[in-house]
Order: structure tokens, then sequence, then C-alpha cells
């Protein structure tokens, strides 16, 4: 069953037309990749799923809520999100779990009354994250790969059906990227855990817990389907109207330009 259903989907902004003749359907717990250049359509895309931006036609179902016709707020609880534009919306002096808690309310600041036992919902969390460390620590000192943490705690308060990664890993070192993909993989064997969304330009960190790719071109799907099937040098050469080679070291994909 699709948790997530565009059809024929167009976005146009300020006469720019950023997407277009979209369909895409996403069933539950299939994990999926979404691979573009710059400017191609990826975060447009996401923030129309979580109905940021709103379609100029066709339609959009997510999670049985379709656009146009239900209530949206409800939905986006059911939605986390990762990524820079939701990092740049705090105030450098929230404090770690409070940052954490805004997640129940959707909000990037505790407009709301809240106890310490809330603050201790939050810091279970951190905990079970492996972000017990960030406890008591002012957000604005953190570094990238502790705040990119803290966010995915973040997003996971509402325990929601979606969780969308808009390039997650950006900078990153080479081991807190991994410890992050490691963090994803145990999201993806959680029970009733949520569907991975994963923007990133980097085919290395599709990891076989992303059966599916997504794959998008100045506001077209080019292709989509079975990782193996995606991630040749073949599709990508075609894809990025460039050639590359694909190679496969240790289970990780690397697209090389020639
Ligand atoms: N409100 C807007 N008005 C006009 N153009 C916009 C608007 N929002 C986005 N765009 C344009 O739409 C295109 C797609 O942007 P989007 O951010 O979705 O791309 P992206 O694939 O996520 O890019 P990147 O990898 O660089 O983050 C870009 O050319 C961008 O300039």
């Amino acid at each position: 069953m699709s948790i997530i259903s565009l059809t024929d989907v167009d976005f146009t902004r300020n006469g720019n037309q950023i997407l277009k003749h979209i369909n895409w359907q996403v069933d539950k717990n299939e994990h999926w990749a979404i691979l573009g250049l710059n400017g191609s359509g990826k975060s447009s895309l996401l923030k129309l799923i979580m109905a940021e931006n709103w379609k100029t036609s066709g339609e959009i179902t997510v999670l049985g809520t379709r656009f146009g016709h239900d209530q949206i707020p409800e939905l986006r609880a059911k939605i986390g999100i990762v990524g820079s534009f939701i990092a740049e919306r705090f105030r450098p002096s929230i404090m770690a779990e409070n940052l954490v808690l805004t997640g129940r309310y959707n909000s990037s600041m505790l407009y709301r009354e809240f106890s310490e036992a809330d603050l201790d919902v939050a810091r279970d969390l951190m905990v079970q994250i492996g972000a017990d460390k960030l406890i008591g620590r002012i957000y604005g000192t953190l570094s990238q790969g502790e705040k990119q943490l803290l966010l995915i705690a973040r997003s996971l308060m509402t325990n929601p059906d979606i969780l969308i990664l808009d390039e997650a890993t950006n900078g990153l070192d080479l081991f807190a990227k991994e410890r992050l993909l490691e963090k994803l993989h145990q999201i993806t064997q959680l029970k009733n855990g949520p569907t991975l969304l994963y923007i990133t330009h980097h085919p290395d960190e599709i990891t076989a817990d992303f059966q599916k790719i997504l794959l998008l071109r100045q506001g077209e799907i080019v292709d989509s389907g079975e990782t193996q099937k995606i991630l040749t040098t073949e599709t990508l050469s075609s894809f990025y109207q460039m050639p590359v080679d694909v190679e496969i070291v240790n289970g990780k994909y690397f697209a090389i330009p020639k």
C-alpha cells in the first residue's frame, strides 16, 4: 500500500516550473534515496510532501491525507525532517534537550508550558540514539555532527511514519557520516519504524537499507527503481549526461566522473 502518492504533480513558483509531471509512489517500509544535481528540485519535492510547498496541479496523498481535501497539521506531526533548512531555524542558545522536545510541537521554539517529565522524554530519546553526551549542551556550541544527531532525535519525537533526510551528512567528517548511516540502519530495524526518504549527492551513502532510488533532473523524474538497477555505469552516465564509472568498493557505490 502506498503511503506517498503523487500523480501528475506540477509545481511552479515565480514563473519557474520547478517540478514537472511527477508520478511517484512510495510503499510502507520501502526506503528511498533521491539523487539529483544542484537545483534539480529534490528539496522542493520533499517540501511538497511535507505540505511546506503547495502543488500547482496534480494529486498528492500522504499517509492517507489528500492534499486540498483533508487537514494538513495532523499530517505534519507524522513526518520527521532532518536538513539544513530545519537546522537554521533554532536559536543558538537553545538547550539540546529543549530543541529535541520542539519536535513534539513541530516548532523551532517551545511556546507552550513544558515539564521536567517532558524533557525526560527528550533526554531518553537522546540516550537511545547515542546522543547522551549532548544532554545539557547549548545548540550553538555543538559541532555539525552533533547538531545532526540532535536533529535526528528531534525528528523521532513524534514517532513519525516518514523520516526525511535532506543532505543530512553535509559537513560531517568521514567517520561521523558512517555513524549517521549506522543510526539510520538502526532506525530501519525498528518495529513500526519510519519510512526513510534520503536526499543525497553521494551514491556511496546509498546503503543496502535503501531499496529504491529516484533520479531527478531539472524538475523531472528521469528514472526510478531498484537500487542495483539504478546504480550502474550506464544508468548514471545517462542520468548525469556525463560519463561516469560506477564502482563498488566494500558494498559501497562510487560514481567517478570519467
Ligand atoms: N520560491 C522559489 N521561486 C523561484 N524559484 C525557486 C523557488 N524555490 C526554489 N526555486 C528554484 O527551483 C529549483 C530547484 O530547487 P531545489 O532547492 O528544490 O533544488 P535541489 O535539487 O534541492 O538543489 P540542491 O541540491 O542545490 O539543494 C532551483 O533552480 C531553485 O532556484
